[in-house]
Order: structure tokens, then C-alpha cells, then sequence
């Protein structure tokens, strides 16, 4: 997801903003006017003036039962179970995973006063808070994510979280310096436990030393806290639009007992639970790079909120460092990627969502050109086309 909203674009949406908590009142000047600020806290979302596409619930499926690793054993007897989940759809609960209940409750409770405390106005100016669509550039984008967040850089000794949310001797501790300690502490408990299945995982593909040190930069990971606000239109919005990250691995921590979160399983989006106490991982596109292909990045996205609840999260993910040269080992996956950097990954995303407004991903980098063309045009076509 990006992390700017995109305010500018918005101008061109032809349609009224809507509230966050619904409700009449001012109007816009453009059409049918549901409007105001009910919540201040709320980003001014736009809808769409056509009624949007259904979003394919399937309300009969039931919610899918992931794969549940214990952290301390997927380095021996539950490797196989890693392995596993990884080729088979990319995304698994991870339990005994040593990150005190304390410090995720105090987490999230944070960021939930953070983001639904201050107002909208006093959020836009704060360094990495983003809301909406990041590809809302591209006027072709037929939804808005009805989210917002804070992008956290967990780099040590860098000053961009201490610019993010002040840097320790601010007198003006408006809640946000508290915070800083805390992600500080979340994000060396995500290093660890990236670290750690990432290792297993180099093991078993059998990546060397230099390889699995470079393919995995979890120190430079960075955080994203979300708010997916109460949405007045929940049944046919979306808190976050379908994709797969382009990490290497995803750590998300949800707000325990409030659902939303769906992944693509044989054509059709399912529930994933919540689950108390359990942090879900999902693989990235990096990680499929590295594995030429044999582990899955797992399609996924967010349901909006109900009028009546929020869900809020915290993503952490860790990629490759920026310049490494991905490449799957010989005998892995038979070269269906192009050997490439994280940096040459990242620029195309940005490339291809300015030019079609999404991410092809990637497709983009198979080895052979006539495969990266019929693959980049069954992702590409389909979101021309509306379908
Ligand atoms: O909030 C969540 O649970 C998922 C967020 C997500 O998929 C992302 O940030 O890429
Ligand atoms: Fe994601």
C-alpha cells in the first residue's frame, strides 16, 4: 500500500465525499450529497457516483482454517509444516512467537487512539500518515481504500521515526511519543521472528550464507499501523484492495475479535479469522522471487469496517536489501524469474501503477518475455476492463 493518499486525485472523483460515520448535513457541490464530517477523525472519503461492483463475498464459504507453527520449532520438526504452507497457499499463524500480550495490546490500543483520537486535520500533517488509495493518480482506479495509517521506518538510529512521532524530549507530548518506544521494542520482536523463519526457510532451499543474509534486510523493515474506520457502506467498499505484498514476509498483528481480513484461495475470497494471540504471516513477492517461484505470495485484502466497529492493525515487512540481485538457486524453480534487485521490483511497481494504476508485480520479471507478456495482460486486463 502507499503511503501517501493522494488528496490531489480526489479532486477529480465526481461524486460527494462520504462520512465516516454517516449522516446528512453539508453537501457536495457535485451531486447527490451525503456529506459531512460526522467524525472528525475521519479522511474525507470519496464514492464512486455509479454504485459500486459487487465485491464478490460469497457469504456461503466458510472462513479457512490456516496452518498454526510453533516459532520455536520451524527451524527442526516443524520445518516440513513451513515448507508446506508456503507452497501451498503463503500465509500461516505463527504461535509461541515471544511477543509479550502486553506489548501488542498496548500496540494497538495505541494506535487506535492515535489514529480515531486527533482529528483528520491534525493527522494529515503528521510525517507518514496516509489514507485512502495510494493509485487514486490513476482516475481508472474504481476504488477507494477505506483506510488510513501511519508508516513507521523501523531503521535503527534513524531519525525517521523519531520525525514520525517526535523525538523524546518534546514537550509536547500529544500522544504520539509514547508510541515511539513501543514500535521500537514491536519492531525488534518482527526482526527476531523474521529472522527466524527466514532462516528456515533459506535452509531448506539451500541458499548460502551471503544469499540468505542479503535477501532479508529485517532490520530495515518498516511498520504500518491502520484504522479501517467505520464504513457506511461497508457491503460494498473495501478497507484494502486486493494484493500481494511485495515484501519478502508480512507480519500482521489485528485487533483481536474484529475480522476483515479475506485471502484468495482456488478463485474465491475467504474469511480469516481472528485469531487472540497469534500473529499471521503472509509471504511477499520477494519471497516468491527467492524461491524461483516454488513458495506462494498470497493474494489478499481488507474488508471496510461495519458501521459499527473499526478494525485496527499493525503490518510489519521486511524485504530484501535494496540492491541484492534476487535469484532462486540452480535446481529451484528453473529460472522463471529474471535475476533483479528489490529496487528494480520497486520502481516498476511504481512505474506500472502511474501508468495502468495498479501493480502487475511479478509477472514483470519472468525469465522469458513471452511468458511476462501473457501473464502481465491477464493481470493488467481485467482491471482495464472493470471486471
Ligand atoms: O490490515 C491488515 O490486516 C492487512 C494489511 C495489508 O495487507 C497490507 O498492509 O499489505
Ligand atoms: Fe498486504
Amino acid at each position: 500500500m502507499g503511503r501517501d493518499g493522494g488528496r490531489r486525485l480526489l479532486m477529480g472523483w465526481a461524486s460527494a465525499a462520504a462520512t465516516c460515520g454517516g449522516g446528512g448535513g453539508e453537501s457536495s457541490s457535485t451531486t447527490t450529497t451525503r456529506t459531512t464530517q460526522m467524525d472528525p477523525s475521519c479522511p474525507p472519503f470519496p464514492q464512486p457516483e455509479a454504485p459500486p461492483l459487487p465485491l464478490q463475498l460469497q457469504p456461503g464459504l466458510p472462513g479457512l482454517e490456516l496452518p498454526t507453527l510453533d516459532l520455536e520449532r520451524v527451524g527442526g520438526e516443524d520445518r516440513a509444516a513451513l515448507v508446506a504452507a508456503c507452497r501451498d497457499l503463503g500465509a500461516f499463524r505463527v504461535v509461541n512467537h515471544g511477543v509479550p500480550g502486553e506489548l501488542r495490546r498496548r500496540l494497538l490500543e495505541l494506535v487506535k487512539q492515535l489514529l480515531g483520537r486527533d482529528t483528520f486535520e491534525l493527522k494529515k500533517a503528521r510525517p507518514g500518515y496516509f489514507w485512502g488509495t495510494a493509485a487514486l493518480k490513476s482516475l481508472r482506479v474504481k476504488e477507494v481504500n477505506w483506510l488510513e495509517g501511519l508508516h513507521v521506518d523501523l531503521v535503527p538510529g534513524s531519525s525517521s521515526l523519531s520525525s514520525q512521532v517526535g523525538d523524546g524530549d518534546d514537550d509536547d507530548d500529544d500522544g504520539w511519543v509514547p508510541i515511539r518506544a513501543l514500535m521500537a521494542e514491536y519492531g525488534d520482536h518482527m526482526a527476531r521472528i523474521a529472522r527466524k523463519l527466514f532462516d528456515a526457510l533459506a535452509d531448506e532451499l539451500g541458499l548460502d550464507h551471503h544469499q540468505a543474509a542479503s535477501y532479508l534486510a529485517e532490520r530495515q523493515g518498516f511498520l504500518r499501523l491502520y484504522r479501517y474506520p467505520p464504513c457506511p457502506s461497508s457491503a460494498s467498499c473495501l478497507g484494502m484492495e486486493p494484493h500481494t505484498d511485495s515484501s519478502v514476509l508480512s507480519i500482521i498483528l489485528g485487533q483481536d475479535h474484529v475480522g476483515g481480513l479475506q485471502v484468495l484461495r482456488d478463485g474465491a475470497w475467504r474469511d480469516v479469522f481472528p485469531a487472540p494471540g497469534e500473529l499471521l504471516v503472509n509471504l511477499g513477492d520477494m519471497m516468491t522471487a527467492i524461491s524461483g517461484g516454488s513458495y506462494q505470495s498470497v493474494r489478499h485484502r481488507v474488508l471496510a469496517s461495519r458501521p459499527s466497529t473499526e478494525r485496527v492493525s499493525c503490518c510489519y515487512f521486511a524485504f530484501p536489501q535494496e540492491d541484492a540481485v534476487v535469484e532462486a538457486p540452480s535446481g529451484i524453480g528453473d529460472g522463471v524469474y529474471r535475476p533483479f534487485s528489490y529496487r528494480e521490483f520497486r520502481e516498476q511497481v511504481q512505474a506500472d501503477i502511474k501508468a495502468v494504476g495498479t501493480k502487475v508485480g511479478l509477472s514483470r520479471f519472468y525469465a522469458t518475455a513471452t511468458r511476462s507478456q501473457t501473464v502481465k495482460m491477464e493481470y493488467i486486463m481485467p482491471f482495464l476492463w472493470g471486471s
